[in-house]
């Protein structure tokens, strides 16, 4: 009855997207069908026009996004490549560097940050948010509660982090975040099994659903992880799969598609496959992918960049948008936006504007890529270098 009670009232909410929006039910019998119709189920939430405009806003062109939310590990393993102790004074710098970069608003339309940083200000008492919001970057926050194995799988793993999402949800928007991130991965090297797919997508689609009610756009990422050796044609088919299941939870939990971002991976061979495939072949394959899947309701697909290269990721991107698509087609790069910038620093104070301008270059490269207009011409030698790890956990 409860259920019956909350479809009614759903039914009864007019909002922009649904208002021509109705369809016959089948239910019942033939006679209902040419009676009885009724509005699509969509949710609508207190922010659904701020949702919407926020994605937009983030999805505008020649922009994308900065990820500098890896949790306290993973940032610990970046600072540990420059020989950096992983402190909390060490995390603090190395995002001040990065979010207070003269100019960076120009290519950066989104910033995420983990917990800890959207909490931290500069040395000079400037709360990161409002760094960003000087620069018109809206700040995001990473809300997963990371990875642990899913049992009963074939030694896959599930993402943590549902319980309690949305009163921290509620806290985030207070603190000034306009959208969130959720990360899950699947691997195509353990099967991926139809427990694992199907528990990454309904994960992602009750965080978006969360995030929603609480005013932050959701990142929906289930990233394939480039582990493995098989061609293209297995990563398209298992990509097809997850991202069929991912809108399906999608839907069935009324998740406004206007208001959401996507996050996936390239359509790539596996790392160790025998042959690399050229960008053209790897745009080829993801708009494939892209086009089969994804509404074009959905304002931006935000691409990671899974441990290619820092050109490598650009020249991808930079196919992508050869030809118009449905979508905002674009970035949100954590390693590809970073590498350089890292090896640049090296943690001292007198290298801090030389590695700011490096994030510029990058964040510009990407920018152009964005519009279809980049060229690796000049690219440095360390810009080329990859950074997968294999059977790399996080
Ligand atoms: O599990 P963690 O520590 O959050 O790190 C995962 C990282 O993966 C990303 O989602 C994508 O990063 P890459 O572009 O380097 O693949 C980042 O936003 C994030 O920092």
């Amino acid at each position: 009855m409860a259920a019956c009670a909350s479809f009614a009232k759903l039914n009864s909410f007019s909002s922009p997207w649904i208002s021509n929006n109705s369809f016959s039910s089948r239910s019942g019998s033939s006679s209902l069908l040419a009676t009885r119709r009724v509005s699509l189920p969509i949710r609508a939430t207190a922010y659904s026009d701020e949702l919407v405009k926020t994605a937009k806003n983030i999805a505008s062109p020649g922009r994308g996004i900065l990820a500098i939310d890896e949790s306290n590990a993973t940032c610990g393993k970046r600072l540990a490549s420059i020989g950096l102790d992983n402190t909390e004074v060490n995390r603090q710098a190395y995002r001040q560097l990065l979010l207070t970069t003269p100019g960076l608003g120009e290519y950066i339309s989104g910033a995420i940050l983990f917990e800890e940083t959207l909490y931290q200000s500069t040395t000079d008492g400037k709360k990161f948010v409002d760094c960003l919001r000087d620069e018109n970057i809206v700040p995001g926050i990473k809300v997963d509660k990371g990875l642990v194995p899913l049992p009963g799988s074939n030694n896959e793993s599930w993402c943590q982090g549902l319980d309690g999402l949305a009163s921290r949800s509620a806290e985030y928007y207070k603190q000034g975040a306009r959208f969130a991130k959720w990360r899950t991965v699947v691997s195509i090297p353990c099967g991926p099994s139809a427990l694992a797919v199907k528990e990454a997508a309904w994960g992602l689609a009750r965080y978006a659903a969360i995030s929603q009610d609480n005013g932050l756009v959701p990142i929906v990422e289930p990233e394939i992880l480039l582990d493995g050796d098989h061609p293209i044609e297995r990563t398209l088919e298992v990509a097809e799969k997850v991202w069929s299941e991912v809108f399906f939870y999608l839907a069935q939990n009324n998740v406004i598609f206007e208001g959401i971002l996507l996050k996936p991976s390239m359509v790539t061979p596996g790392a160790e496959h025998k042959e690399k495939a050229s960008p053209e072949t790897i745009a080829k394959h993801t708009l494939t992918m892209l086009r089969r899947r994804v509404p074009p309701a959905v304002p931006g697909i935000m691409f990671l960049s899974g441990g290619q290269s820092e050109v490598e990721a650009t020249l991808n991107l930079n196919a992508m948008n050869q030809s118009p698509n449905p979508w905002h087609v674009s970035f949100s790069y954590a390693r590809a936006l970073q590498n350089t910038v890292l090896k640049t620093w090296q943690g001292r104070p007198e290298n801090v504007e030389a590695a700011q301008k490096s994030l510029l270059v990058r964040a510009k490269a990407n920018s152009l890529a964005q519009l279809g207009r980049y060229s690796a011409e000049g690219e440095s030698e360390e810009a080329k270098k990859g950074m997968f790890v294999k059977g790399y956990t996080y």
